[in-house]
């Protein structure tokens, strides 16, 4: 039988590698010296040396044509969390996932690293300190985090020493930092049609969020500690910035940042939860006919009035994690890179 010449262990693909996190990660895997190939839907930006292959990771012959050359896969894509699409989600974050898994495993890929979500265990009611063995929500808020939990479990289940394929699962919560298209634009855009003036709750829950580069520097700690005699196989880890901050502290600290009022009133934490329960349920309803997307969905509102703070211990045993830009200046940079949204 001929045998398998093995890539070198700095050549790695990156799924997803367009988005948010995935241009982070690649662009410092470049800096560290790999060799990266991205596979996206869409491709956004060129960075030299650094090839792009634009497909849908639900196909696997053309994941197999990058998969071939590396031995290290980087799995960061999933549809925004906003689009609320039930059939896009299981088609991309389960059915797809299991697609990249066997595509790895026919291409001889032998490290997969997830990122998953701390959310995968979430379900609206408070986490102080949650450490990795927190069972998975049995009620999972949303159709993203219902697809995320799935999409874990298939992940570390595919981890197998005897097929010489390692995975492991990132569980970060609440990314921030320069091009996020998600929390400060969604945030701006609340403030400028003048919803922000409410704290839902009493405004004391503490959560995480975590700088993009932490999240970065925790993937690639979790790929190069992932051997067959590690602790890291087929586990999760969870990587904050390991400074739970008041919700509606970080929320003003930003919006104050960029040059607007600071959430003031208090609205009670039920009463909101029953409205974006209601209204997400009527524009569910109303979806075939028109397509409205409430900005305070019930997942959002459980967000800004529970704790959700998580440990990050485990990460620190296992993979010497430690957060490498504190908060304070991750807020400074994350203000300073959003000069076109400032009031
Ligand atoms: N942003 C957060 O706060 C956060 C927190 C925890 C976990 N995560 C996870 O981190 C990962 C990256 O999130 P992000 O914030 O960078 O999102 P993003 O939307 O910026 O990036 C996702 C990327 O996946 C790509 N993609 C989507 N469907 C695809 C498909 N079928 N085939 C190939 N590529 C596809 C998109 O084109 C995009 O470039 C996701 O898995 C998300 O669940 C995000
Ligand atoms: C409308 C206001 C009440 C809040 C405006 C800001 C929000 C848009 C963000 C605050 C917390 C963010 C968050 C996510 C999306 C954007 C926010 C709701 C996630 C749900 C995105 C998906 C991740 O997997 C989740 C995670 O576990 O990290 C995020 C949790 C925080």
């Amino acid at each position: 039988m001929a045998t398998r010449i093995r890539p070198s262990s700095k050549r790695c693909a990156v799924i997803g590698g367009s988005g948010f996190l995935g241009r982070h990660l690649v662009e410092r895997l470049v800096e560290k010296g790999y060799s990266v190939a991205v596979f996206d839907i869409a491709q956004r930006y060129e960075v030299p040396g650094v090839t792009f292959h634009q497909g849908d990771l639900c196909d696997k012959q053309a994941l197999l044509k990058v998969l071939k050359d590396v031995s290290l896969v980087f799995h960061c894509a999933s549809p925004s969390p906003a689009c609320d699409d039930r059939n896009l989600f299981w088609k991309v974050n389960v059915e797809g996932t299991r697609t990249v898994i066997q595509a790895c495993q026919e291409a001889g890929v032998q490290k997969l690293v997830l990122t998953s979500s701390a959310s995968v265990v979430f379900e609206g009611t408070d986490i102080k300190n949650g450490k990795e063995d927190l069972p998975y929500a049995k009620r999972p808020i949303d159709y993203y985090t219902e697809t995320k939990i799935q999409q874990e479990k298939v992940v570390l289940e595919a981890c197998s020493k005897e097929k010489d394929f390692l995975t492991v699962a990132i569980r970060p919560h609440g990314i921030f930092g320069p091009r996020d298209p998600q929390l400060v634009p969604i945030l701006v855009d609340t403030a400028r049609k003048g919803k922000m003036k409410f704290i839902i709750g009493d405004g004391t829950n503490l959560v995480d969020f975590t700088y993009v580069e932490n999240v970065v520097h925790g993937h690639i700690l979790a790929a190069e500690h992932l051997k067959p005699d590690s602790p890291l196989c087929g586990k999760a880890y969870h990587i904050t910035n390991d400074e739970p901050i008041r919700f509606w502290d970080f929320m003003s600290q930003v919006l104050v940042g960029l040059g607007y009022d600071a959430p003031r009133y208090h609205l009670p934490y039920a009463l909101v939860y029953g409205i974006a329960m209601l209204l997400w349920l009527i524009t569910s309803l109303l979806r075939p006919l028109v397509n409205i997307k409430p900005t305070f969905t019930p997942m959002r509102v459980a967000l800004a009035g529970t704790h959700h703070y998580y440990s990050c211990s485990r990460a620190k045993q296992d993979m010497g994690y430690q957060p490498v830009v504190r908060l304070k200046e991750a807020i400074a940079r994350t203000v300073a890179s959003y000069p076109h949204l400032r009031r």
